[in-house]
């Protein structure tokens, strides 16, 4: 990592809800222009791991920092470092796309309107949605509206994305497309993603690394390149999900 700091780190997170456990013993790294996918099954706590990253949740135990920002301590400090897209990706129906681009500039900037309107313009033609910016969203397929949530996020130009299923309810083309969208504002921006996805493809596509959590395990039970982890992992339910095509059942 080049001696620079991390752009997250996650030092031996817990949650539980009152007496259950969720996870526990959390700690990973995420290095600056990585991409940096977080899988496992359903209920193992993903979501619960996302929102403790953006600060919207205090982890039970442990210390989650954002470009060296404590989530806890330091929640403004860190809201200013990242975009989210939450997987619901709700963009607001009576708002053209422009205009829900426009929102976060509005909400957190001084700019006059004029240039919030170029702002966004320049966002949407990044995700490649510059003839769309009139639009509404009932207008629109679901891949744009993910590609317009995802410009949405980027409005106020955070150095640290996460996207939460951003390819949910999607085809596997349109999937992989946004694939392709994820690795180019990489390559563009150079911005650090954390990513929450099933999708094995996806997985393969664009996670320099990734973190497998574990319901029955409560915790982590894989972090690493998912082909090395397809290759070479050992625990059966990490082997199962990365082998998953060759496997019959
Ligand atoms: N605020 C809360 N209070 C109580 N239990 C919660 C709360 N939030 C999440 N849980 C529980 O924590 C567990 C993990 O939930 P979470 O949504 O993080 O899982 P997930 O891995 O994202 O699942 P999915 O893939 O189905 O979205 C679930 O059993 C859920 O019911």
């Amino acid at each position: 990592m080049n001696g620079e700091p991390s752009a997250i780190r996650v030092e031996a997170v817990a949650q539980s809800f009152d007496a259950r456990v969720i996870f526990q013993d959390v700690s990973f790294e995420v290095a600056r222009g990585e991409v940096f996918v977080v899988l496992g099954g359903s209920g193992c706590g993903k979501s619960t791991l996302f929102k403790q990253m953006i600060g919207l949740l205090r982890p039970t135990e442990g210390r989650i920092t954002v470009a060296g920002h404590d989530t806890v301590a330091e929640v403004e400090a860190v809201r200013r470092e990242i975009g989210v897209m939450f997987q619901s990706g709700a963009l607001f129906g009576s708002m053209t796309l422009l205009e829900n681009v426009m929102l976060p500039l509005t909400v957190f900037t001084d700019l006059p309107s004029a240039a919030r309107a170029e702002i966004a313009r320049v966002k949407l033609a990044l995700v490649g949605l510059a003839e769309a910016a009139n639009r509404l969203p009932a207008e629109i397929s679901g891949g744009m509206a993910k590609r317009a949530a995802i410009a949405r996020a980027l409005a106020l130009d955070p150095p640290i994305l996460f996207l939460d299923e951003p390819s949910a309810g999607l085809d596997p083309i349109t999937g992989a497309g946004l694939d392709r969208l994820i690795l180019d504002l990489r390559a563009a921006l150079g911005c650090t993603f954390v990513v929450i996805t099933h999708e094995l493809a996806s997985i393969f596509a664009i996670a320099d690394r990734c973190l497998m959590l574990d319901r029955e395990a409560r915790g982590m039970i894989a972090l690493g390149v998912p082909r090395e982890l397809k290759a070479a992992a050992t625990h059966p339910r990490v082997r199962a999900f990365f082998n998953r095509e060759e496997d019959p059942a």
